[in-house]
């Protein structure tokens, strides 16, 4: 049981702590109905401290901060925390600040699947109309199944690693009209990193441990979240299943369990399904899908395996810059809020050419995106008739072909694609 004292004390230290914070553009609402948001993403990606953030704009909208309260339930002095015993902390806390008892309050509640039937807690106070922000992701419970676990009483908010214009803002470098050729020097160096290493918060914070932060990342994911929690044993397979990923284009669950067979791995086809929905769970991989209505086409194309941030593929060996560019295109798809396989799908014309992005939007494809590293002879056809057969097909005008630094409009066959480099494209977003 945790005493009195140190619930006190707890709320006390809370009270004097203040945390520097790069400030996050993630839009978020508290919610006005009884309902808790639940921050979800994956591993490091920044949830506990865009709790803070959250906190913070509450003070400056002047609410006290003793309204407040931030417990971290990790935190070693409340390890083995019971559901009474955070019905205790709030007596502590309502008999330091009497007159909170009669306000609405905020509780931010981190890591907070470590105590047994925290639901309950969540439950109780959402019912006495108090605001509740809550986080985690331990091996014990994915930060996506927090969500579930409150049964239509949570709305989940998703935060991944910075975007690049998160990283511009931290280096002072707001968005403008137009750049000097210096500030487009410092942009194309800080996109050249990012391309390559990403935009995790301690990777952007401490640029020179890199490596050793990525490595640790992705340990924690496959151990921590995957290994422990599911018991596996063949941590092997796993491990080159999350290679494959990364230096794959296609993949399909029989692609995947061949490719494990030619190098001597001897796993099930059910094995690899189920540790491929293992490495999507923990939010670090998406498969994204064809944009066909059946079902069963869409299976036999199989999908095309991104990671959630450049770091992750480099760490893992990717060196291709194409591989890099498009992937780095579908995070910031994924930052800007779309879904993939409900917004977001690929696309293969009836002659068999692909699209790398289809976007929609009210159930019609607003606009197809190709991603090439250099548009030159060698791709030009491919990549222009693709993109022009998904707009006939797809009746789609808006058409845009990302590159690492060319800019033009090609007009052909009736049709306007718009040529952008990388830069523009994230700025402009
Ligand atoms: N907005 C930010 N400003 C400054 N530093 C940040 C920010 N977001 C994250 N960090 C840095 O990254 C680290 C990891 O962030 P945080 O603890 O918020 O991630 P998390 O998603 O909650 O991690 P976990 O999944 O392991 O619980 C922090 O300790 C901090 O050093």
């Amino acid at each position: 049981m945790i005493s009195k004292e140190t619930w006190g004390k707890i709320i006390r230290d809370y009270l004097e702590w203040d945390v520097e914070l790069i400030e996050r553009d993630i839009p978020y609402t508290l919610p006005r109905v009884q309902r808790a948001l639940v921050i979800i993403g994956p591993r490091r990606a920044g949830k506990t401290y865009f709790m803070f953030q959250i906190l913070k704009e509450l003070l400056k909208h002047g609410i006290e901060k003793n309204e407040t309260l931030y417990i971290n339930l990790e935190d070693p002095r409340v390890i083995g925390t019971t559901l009474e015993d955070l019905l205790n902390f709030l007596d502590v806390y309502y008999s330091q600040f009497p007159e909170n008892a009669k306000k609405r309050n905020y509780f931010f509640l981190d890591e907070v699947q470590t105590v047994e039937n925290w639901e309950k807690f969540v439950r109780y106070l959402l019912d006495k109309n108090q605001r509740v922000v809550i986080s985690g992701s331990s091996s014990r419970l994915l930060s996506k199944e927090i969500a579930t676990e409150l049964r239509g009483r949570g709305i989940s908010l998703k935060v991944y690693p910075f975007s690049f214009k998160e990283i511009l803002k931290s280096r002072n470098l707001k968005p403008a009209p137009f750049y000097s050729t210096y500030e487009e020097a410092k942009i194309k160096k800080l996109l050249r990193e990012y391309l390559v290493w990403g935009g995790y918060p301690e990777v952007i914070l401490d640029f020179s441990l890199r490596r050793e932060i990525l490595r640790e990342i992705i340990d924690l994911t496959i151990y921590k979240d995957i290994v422990e929690r599911w018991g596996i044993i063949n941590i092997k397979a796993l491990k080159l299943l999350f290679r494959m990923l990364a230096f794959s284009t296609h993949l399909s669950i029989s692609k995947a369990y061949k490719n494990l067979k030619g190098i001597g791995i001897n796993v099930g086809k059910t094995t690899v399904a189920n540790y491929l929905e293992f490495l999507e769970d923990s939010l670090v991989f998406y498969p994204l899908r064809v944009l066909i209505k059946s079902y069963k086409l869409q299976e036999l194309y199989g999908f095309k395996p991104y990671l959630v941030d450049n770091g992750l593929l480099t760490s893992l060996g990717v060196q291709d810059e194409g591989r890099l560019l498009e992937n780095l295109v579908f995070t910031e798809l994924l930052k800007s809020g779309l879904e993939p396989n409900r917004d977001v799908f690929y696309y293969r014309t009836r002659d068999g050419k692909e699209v790398d992005f289809a976007i929609l939007e009210k159930g019609r494809v607003k606009q197809a995106i190709q991603v090439t590293y250099e548009l030159n002879e060698s791709n030009y056809e491919r990549e222009i008739s693709a993109l022009v057969g998904a707009s006939k097909e797809l009746n789609c005008r808006d058409l845009l072909l990302i590159t690492w630094d060319q800019e033009e409009t090609i007009k052909t066959k009736g049709k306007e694609i718009k040529v952008m480099p990388l830069w523009k494209w994230l700025l402009s977003k």
